[in-house]
C-alpha cells in the first residue's frame, strides 16, 4: 500500500500533468508505433466475439481505467487499491528522477539512469512515458505482467489511444470507463475537491471545467466505445467505488465476451 500511496503522489500527477502537456502541445507520443501521433485504436467494429470466463489458475485479468481528465479515474482507483492492497496493486513505475531518502528501489520506484530508460523506450518497454518538471517516468508492460504473476488483480489507468497496446491475449484486458454524470450533478458533488487544472495548479472545479469534462467524455465514448466493457457514472463517490468493485468482480469470475483473435492459434 505504502508504494501505491507514493505512487499516486508521485508518478501519478507527473504523468498526468505531462499528458495535459502534451494534449496542448498536440503531440501525444505512442511507444508502439513512435509517432506523435497515433490513431492506432485497431477499431474493428465487427470484431468476432466469444464467451471467456477466466479459469481459477489463470493471471487476474488487467483492469484499465478510461475517463476525461478531472472525472476522478485516479480518485477510484486509489481508493480500490487502499481498501484491498492484497488483492488490488498498481504497476511500479520506472523514472530516471534520484531516489529519495527512505524509498527503496522497487517499491515506489524503479530508480534507472536516462540511458536505461532511453534503452527501455527505443525497445518498446513503456506502455506510456513522458517527461515532467526533467525526470523521464514510464509505465512498463513487465511492471504490468509482474502484478499479475503475483496474482494481483492490476488496475490502470489509460489514454484511449493506447488501448491496443494492452488488449492482447496475455493481459486479457477488463476496460472500464468512467462516465461524468451532468455537470449539474458534479457541481453538486465536487464542491470541496480540488483537481489538477491545466496551468498545472490544483485549484476547486469551476463550472466550465464541468462542460469541458462532459465534453471530452462524450467524445472519448464517440471514438473508442466499442473497447469498453463497463460504464461506470462517477456520481456520488462510495457508489462508483461499489460500482467499480462489483465490475471487476463480475470481469474475474463471470463469462465475458471477449474478441475470438485471443484464442485463435499463435501463427509464429
Ligand atoms: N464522485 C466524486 N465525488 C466527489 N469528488 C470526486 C469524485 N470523484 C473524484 N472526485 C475528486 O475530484 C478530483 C479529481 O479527481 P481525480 O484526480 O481522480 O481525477 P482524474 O480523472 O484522475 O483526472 P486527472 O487526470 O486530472 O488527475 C479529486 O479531488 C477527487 O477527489
Amino acid at each position: 500500500m505504502k508504494s501505491e500511496l507514493f505512487e499516486s503522489a508521485g508518478f501519478r500527477h507527473s504523468l498526468r500533468a505531462w499528458r495535459r502537456k502534451s494534449y496542448h502541445k498536440r503531440k501525444p507520443s505512442c511507444y508502439s508505433c513512435g509517432v506523435s501521433i497515433c490513431h492506432n485504436t485497431s477499431a474493428n467494429v465487427y470484431e468476432e466475439v466469444v464467451h471467456y470466463q477466466r479459469h481459477i489458475d489463470d493471471p487476474p485479468r488487467l483492469i484499465v481505467l478510461i475517463g476525461p481528465s478531472g472525472v476522478g479515474v485516479n480518485e477510484l482507483r486509489r481508493r480500490l487499491i487502499k481498501i484491498n492492497p492484497n488483492t488490488y496493486q498498481g504497476p511500479i513505475s520506472h523514472t530516471t528522477r534520484p531516489q529519495n531518502m527512505g524509498e527503496k528501489n522497487g517499491r515506489e520506484y524503479h530508480y534507472v539512469t536516462k540511458e536505461t530508460f532511453a534503452y527501455m523506450v527505443v525497445n518498446h518497454k513503456f506502455l506510456e512515458y513522458g517527461e515532467h518538471n526533467g525526470h523521464m517516468y514510464g509505465t512498463s508492460l513487465d511492471s504490468i505482467k509482474e502484478v499479475l504473476d503475483n496474482g494481483k488483480i492490476c488496475v490502470i489507468d489509460l489514454e484511449p489511444h493506447c488501448i491496443h497496446l494492452v488488449r492482447n491475449k496475455k493481459l486479457k484486458p477488463y476496460i472500464i470507463f468512467v462516465r461524468p454524470p451532468s455537470p449539474e450533478c458534479m457541481r453538486q458533488t465536487r464542491k470541496d475537491p480540488h483537481f489538477l487544472a491545466s496551468s498545472y495548479i490544483k485549484r476547486y472545479f469551476h463550472d466550465k471545467d464541468f462542460e469541458e469534462i462532459e465534453e471530452a467524455s462524450r467524445a472519448m465514448e464517440g471514438k473508442y466505445r466499442q473497447f469498453f466493457d463497463c460504464v461506470i457514472v462517477n456520481d456520488d463517490l462510495q457508489d462508483s467505488c461499489m460500482d467499480l468493485f462489483t465490475a471487476i468482480q463480475h470481469a474475474q469470475e463471470e463469462p465475458q465476451w471477449v474478441p475470438a483473435s485471443w484464442f485463435a492459434p499463435d501463427h509464429s
